[in-house]
């Protein structure tokens, strides 16, 4: 039941950054082997985002072992799986744990067809042709996974989710569990950290369909990026589509630069705002405004000759969206024409009872050109007496990261919205979280890896995780008992010892 709730639970529920309590819940889909069990599961969490996530999505290794295991008649003994990271990324203090809703439909949905266990039996000629009759038997009612739930802020060792059943089994989920988890959770994370530098205030939009690791990564980052805090995507219209993520995207460079002269607008007539009057020529009102501000004496000597090219773009394209008008600013100048040339737009809009939406930058010093732009929006305020005209939004965007983002916020800036790709969605300062699937259970018995890499031992045993809250209502630790110990109480005194340093007790 737990885990179908957990499993059900929308993007948008799961996307609250929460502090869990991380005594296990016990998700686990269908109960003893049963298929129509599984098939209910099936039904009810639906097929993973990827198709590509099927029961052949692992290395080739795990067919082996569970070969082994069934030649050794092991295959059904119970395995405790434990899923966890070693170290937080980006050198921070914190990950968001994301990915578990992909884990769960992965498990509802495994089963092998008959086309995959054919391809099995050719590319493991040496396999008896009964562990393939296993193989098409096996499905995973008889796996229990207790998890952390999504979109919870997490740290290193602590499992993240537990996974239990026949070893054979729960041998074949460790790449696709591990491969779910690692980026989904790395991306959230950055997500995350983009949105605590940059602050609630501001609209943070993904911006990196192109730039993407393929359509996987790209539709993985759009929906992983809206969990850790972004506002929307711009870039991805079918992850809008698929996960319901707002949409909300400007124009390119292309768009202003198709333009040569004004003479390529052929209908110029615009509709008031209230349907009450026409406006016949559109185009002509926009020229006066652009006459006016460069006339305009609190203006004076900010404005020159515009790019005509670029002002029928704006006008063309204000002409599509009167409700909604936003200009890409840089194409030429942004401080000489983009700026100027926007303005005289979204004023004759306003005549028209339309308020335009504001503008985006695309290059150069964006902390200098958004508090110019600013000083422009609100001297044309001012001058006009045009209330709301300074608040218009400004977007920035090229090759943003944290650490542009944190320069900018030092040297001020009138950014309201930025849009973010590259270092956003490749998680361009680090390439992979290192989620890890460590055996530490099987028949009741504890199970330990050992290493000379003291990070790198695995905690044995099957646990129980608790975050301790103090007094003040603060997180204090994550703790991990023996599943057989008591819960800890609150207000009684515990002791806790770090897993790997002997001194450190608290
Ligand atoms: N005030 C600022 N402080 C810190 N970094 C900034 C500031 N303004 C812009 N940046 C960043 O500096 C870099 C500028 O890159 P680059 O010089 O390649 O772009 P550009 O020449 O302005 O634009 P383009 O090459 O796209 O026309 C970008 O990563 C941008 O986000
Ligand atoms: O900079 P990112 O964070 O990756 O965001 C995505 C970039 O994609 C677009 O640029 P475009 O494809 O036109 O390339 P360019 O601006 O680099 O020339 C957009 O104008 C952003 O600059
Ligand atoms: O909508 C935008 O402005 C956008 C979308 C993708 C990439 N760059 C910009
Ligand atoms: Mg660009």
């Amino acid at each position: 039941q737990a885990s179908h709730a957990t499993a059900q639970r929308t993007l948008a529920e799961a996307f609250a950054l929460q502090s869990p309590s991380m005594e296990a819940t016990a998700p686990s889909v269908g109960a003893g082997a049963n298929g129509s069990l599984a098939a209910a599961a099936r039904a009810q969490v639906g097929p993973p985002t990827n198709p590509m996530a099927t029961a052949l999505l692992t290395d080739q290794y795990q067919f082996s072992m569970a070969y082994a295991y069934w030649k050794a008649g092991k295959h059904a003994d119970h395995a405790v799986f434990d899923l966890y990271f070693r170290k937080n990324p980006f050198g921070g203090e914190f990950t968001v744990f994301a990915g578990l809703e992909e884990c769960i439909k992965f498990i509802a949905n495994f089963k092998f067809t008959e086309d995959e266990i054919s391809f099995l039996q050719s590319v493991m000629p040496m396999c008896e042709d009964a562990f393939f009759d296993y193989l098409r038997g096996i499905d995973c009612s008889d796996v229990e996974v207790y998890s952390i739930p999504e979109g919870s802020v997490v740290f290193p060792k602590v499992p993240l989710m537990r996974v239990e059943g026949p070893v054979a089994v729960v041998q074949l989920l460790e790449t696709p569990f591990v491969n779910l988890i690692n980026y989904a959770s790395l991306v959230t994370t950055n997500a995350a950290r983009h949105r605590h530098v940059a602050g609630k205030s501001k609209v943070l939009m993904e911006f990196g369909l192109r730039r993407a690791q393929g359509p996987d990564g790209a539709i993985s980052a759009s929906k992983y990026c809206f969990m850790g805090g972004f506002d929307a995507t711009s870039s991805n219209v079918l992850a809008g589509h698929l996960f319901g993520i707002p949409l909300r995207g400007t124009h390119s460079h292309a768009y202003v630069s198709s333009y040569m002269s004004l003479d390529e607008i052929p209908d110029r007539t615009l509709r008031n705002k209230d349907g009450s009057k026409i406006c016949k020529d559109f185009v002509s009102l926009v020229k006066e405004w652009l006459c006016k501000i460069q006339a305009a004496d609190s203006l004076r000597n900010v404005f020159g000759d515009t790019n005509q090219s670029e002002l029928a773009a704006f006008a063309s394209y204000a002409l599509a969206f009167p409700s909604s008008f936003l200009a890409l600013v840089d194409t030429y100048d942004v401080m000489r024409s983009g700026i100027p040339n926007f303005c005289a737009v979204a004023l004759a809009l306003h005549d028209l009872g339309y308020k335009a939406s504001g503008i985006r930058l695309d290059s150069g010093d964006l902390a200098y050109l958004s508090i110019e732009t600013r000083k422009v929006f609100h001297a044309i305020e001012k001058e006009f007496n045009i209330p709301g005209f300074g608040k218009m939004v400004i977007t920035a965007s090229n090759d943003l990261n944290e650490e542009t983002i944190d320069a900018l916020n030092k040297q001020g800036h009138e950014v309201d919205a930025f849009g973010i790709g590259t270092y956003l969605v490749t998680c361009y300062s680090q390439a992979a979280l290192g989620c890890v699937f460590k055996l530490v259970e099987i028949n009741s018995r504890p199970r330990i890896k050992l290493s000379e890499d003291v990070a790198k031992v695995s905690i044995p045993c099957k646990k129980r995780c608790f975050r301790l809250y103090g007094k003040e209502g603060y997180p204090l630790v994550d703790i991990m008992i023996r599943e057989s110990e008591p819960s800890p109480k609150a207000g009684e005194r515990i002791l806790c010892r770090h897993p790997f340093l002997e001194s450190k007790r608290a």
